[in-house]
């Protein structure tokens, strides 16, 4: 019993109250007070007698606080939105203007096929129209319905009875057949003056109306004149009813005492109503019950629906209280539901700045992710949709023709092969040779990963970083190097299990998830093992961005999802086999959601899209690597980050500035294939920049003898980053 106290009144004239609950509906009970003790707190006592006097129980319930200091009028609440989903969404505005226009259209167009043959049915049944519109009048004239009270009477040979009815009768069709003459009256003067007066072709109109009228008349019930446009395809409405049925069969038993006698029952805080191409039923639990429980067993909730798995989908509510369930039932099953066409299909050019559509909801609304500035883990059991996950992503990263790729497939079984034409570095398979040249890649992007961060620095010093993140306007600049680069790996637990290059793969993957996403590098790991060795702690805690489709426990739920996850009701477990691409979605900050990955995105439909995105780089002259035949060999990746140590080597100590184009030259004599392209003084500078070092001006003498001030180097600030770059590396 829940006692409820009102400490406005004043206690000597007013008795106190208190509420019985428990049997749903409130019961008042009341009881005279002779003394209460306001100041007492809400610890509960037992009512005794102190010092003579009569104590009573301290309230054991605060008085309903008022919200906020302001006027007492002023109420919590949730206010329902003004206009309903579908026309706030505007894809979702469109899909319903799409389906009405369509709707209409079909139906005209159905009929105005068929108008000969509703012509012909209605001539044909002009007779029997006719006929029962003639027999319809009679009977109304001779007060047919009388007929068989007045043959009772005639039978019964009740005489009075008898004359009353036959009087009232004769009475009645004199006053029918007035009517009926000053009708037909009125209808052939208004033939008559419809002739003369009317135009011929709304004289026609009534004609035709008249006949179609009587024709109408003479059609059987069960034959009607127009056929049927549209078959609906009624879905069974969700009652709260079938709700409770359904969570009565789920053998839970705290919900089965709730609805048993004396139970608390089943709460619906809101009605069930429509909700995209669905029904939502918001729940409140039986106490002690949570939504993860009822997710747990979501094929038994659908068995005890009566719809198929795909269509029950069970979610916690996070802003409500712990056992506040929301339960979707989809018109259709989301894996056989027809998903709206993928905004990117066409290759449309991309900025990964900005959100782009990864997958589609219950509800078949576009679900966007933005991929800049995050880190992607994907985990799943084998076959569930993993790599086309995977791959849809780099799609839409190639789709941004800034973007440099770096492609993993170390399955190696050339799913990753329709990124090819775009991609800058492509590694496909386990050999000992593609893990080395994944190594020296992966080794590259560290240093690239320090460049930036330095670079980062100097540009926030100047003003240019105002979150110490690269800007769309930094990404876009391309002598400063700070494109994003998005590395796809697929099967990532090769690399982290590798015997020799394991844990630096991990120390290098760790670095780029913490952080590469503020320097524009993005890591996007899929595997099929979700397991602290696959996915190394130190990565899955770090990301930012997670899907997971199918797994089979706790453990690897909470290892892609994130800690807890699986605790509060975020459950990849309860996916069924054919939730092919079906997985939860946890973005940024963003609150779970179940999303289904762009179906039939397999490797033909993925090469059209990537055909159109070597399309967007050609144009903006950004292929590189692998997509225009370069293979980079490990030596060579290794080579090329030896700029500062090669400038030391060519300006020797006593030199303390030189000018560019001198150190250009000696640079091509020390190594002529790394340099060659090096041809003015803008060339260096572009280089050294992206190590973080300035050229300024430098006063030197020509061959010929003349002084001069031309761009050069300092030559301290070459060994100081050569010096803080060894110390960094040492310290990782
Ligand atoms: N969004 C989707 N809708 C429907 N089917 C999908 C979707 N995404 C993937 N699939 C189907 O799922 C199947 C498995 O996909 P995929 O090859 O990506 O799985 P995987 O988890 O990477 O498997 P493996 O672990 O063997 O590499 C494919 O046959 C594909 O057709």
């Amino acid at each position: 019993m829940m006692t409820e106290h009102n400490h406005d009144q004043s206690p000597d004239e007013q008795p106190r109250q208190a509420v019985d609950a428990s049997a749903g509906e409130a019961r008042v009970f009341r009881f005279p007070v002779e003394h209460v003790d306001t100041d007492k707190d809400d610890t509960a006592t037992v009512p005794g007698v102190v010092e003579g006097e009569i104590v009573e129980p301290a309230p054991v319930d605060r008085p309903a606080p008022r919200e906020g200091t302001g006027s007492a009028l002023v109420r919590a609440e949730k206010r329902q939105p003004i206009l309903p989903a579908w026309a706030k969404n505007i894809q979702e505005f469109r899909d319903t203007a799409r389906w009405a226009l369509g709707y209409a259209g079909h139906t005209i167009a159905f009929h105005a096929v068929r108008c000969p043959v509703y012509i012909a049915r209605v001539l044909a049944r002009v007779p029997r129209g006719t006929l029962r519109l003639l027999s319809g009048l009679v009977r109304w004239l001779t007060d047919a319905e009388g007929r068989p009270v007045r043959s009772a009477a005639a039978l019964r040979e009740d005489a009075g009875e008898y004359l009353k009815l036959s009087i009232q009768r004769d009475h009645r069709v004199r006053t029918r057949a007035i009517i009926a003459a000053g009708a037909g009256a009125a209808g052939i003067a208004a033939f008559l003056l419809g002739r003369a007066m009317l135009p011929e072709i709304v004289q026609w109109g009534i004609a035709a109306a008249a006949v179609a009228a009587v024709g109408w008349l003479g059609a059987p019930a069960d034959q009607p004149i127009a056929s049927r446009a549209i078959e609906a395809t009624k879905v069974p409405k969700l009652t709260s009813d079938a709700v409770t049925r359904a969570l009565a069969a789920l053998g839970i038993s705290q919900i089965n005492q709730a609805l048993g006698k004396g139970g608390e029952g089943i709460g619906f805080p809101k009605p069930i109503s429509r909700d995209g191409k669905g029904w939502r039923a918001d729940i409140d639990l039986p106490h002690g019950v949570t939504p993860g429980d009822i997710m747990d067993r979501r094929e038994k909730l659908a068995s005890g629906l009566r719809r198929p798995l795909g269509c029950v989908w069970p979610e916690a509510d996070t802003s409500e209280h712990a056992g506040r369930l929301v339960l979707w039932v989809g018109d259709q099953d989301m894996r056989k539901a027809k998903q709206p066409a993928w905004p990117l299909r066409k290759g449309s050019r991309v900025d990964l700045f900005q959100p782009q559509p990864f997958g589609t909801d219950q509800r078949g609304r576009w679900v966007d992710l933005r991929l800049m500035f995050t880190s992607v883990v994907i985990g799943a059991i084998p076959r569930m949709g993993k790599t086309f996950a995977l791959r849809e992503l780099l799609l839409i990263a190639a789709l941004d023709p800034r973007a440099e790729l770096h492609t993993y497939d170390l399955k190696g079984t050339g799913d990753l092969d329709p990124l090819e034409p775009v991609t800058h570095v492509h590694g496909v398979g386990d050999d000992e040779d593609e893990i080395e040249k994944a190594v020296a890649d992966m080794r590259r992007l560290r240093e690239e990963l320090r460049r930036r961060a330095k670079l980062i620095r100097d540009l926030a010093k100047q003003g240019l970083a105002p979150e110490n993140k690269v800007t769309p306007e930094l990404a876009s600049k391309k002598s400063l190097g700070l494109h994003p680069i998005v590395i796809g790996v697929d099967e990532c637990q090769v690399w982290f299990e590798h015997d020799e290059y394991g844990d630096e793969l991990e120390a290098i993957a760790t670095d780029l998830v913490k952080r590469g996403p503020a320097l524009g590098m993005i890591l996007i790991l899929a595997t099929q093992r979700p397991d602290a060795k696959s996915l190394p702690t130190g990565i899955s805690a770090n990301v930012s961005t997670r899907f997971c489709l199918k797994v089979q426990g706790q453990t690897e739920n909470d290892m892609v999802l994130g800690t807890s996850k699986y605790k509060q009701g975020v459950r990849a477990t309860t996916f069924a086999w054919a939730d092919k691409g079906i997985g939860y979605l946890v973005g940024e900050g963003a609150d779970a959601q179940i999303v289904r990955t762009v179906a039939g995105l397999d490797g033909p439909a993925a090469e059209k899209v990537a055909a159109y995105a070597r399309a967007l780089r050609e144009a903006a002259g950004t292929l590189s690597g692998h997509a225009i035949g370069q293979t980079m060999q490990p030596d060579e990746t290794t080579r090329r980050d030896t700029l500062l140590e090669d400038i030391l080597a060519v300006v020797p100590e006593t030199e303390k500035r030189v000018w560019n184009e001198r150190v250009i030259a000696r640079l091509y004599e020390l190594r002529p294939d790394v340099y060659e392209t090096y041809r003015e003084a803008a060339d260096l500078t572009a280089a050294l920049k992206r190590h973080g070092i300035r050229t300024g001006q430098v006063w030197g003498t020509t061959d010929d003898g003349r002084g001069s001030s031309r761009i050069g180097i300092t030559r301290a600030d070459i060994a100081k980053a050569v010096t803080d770059r060894n110390r960094e590396r040492e310290a990782s």
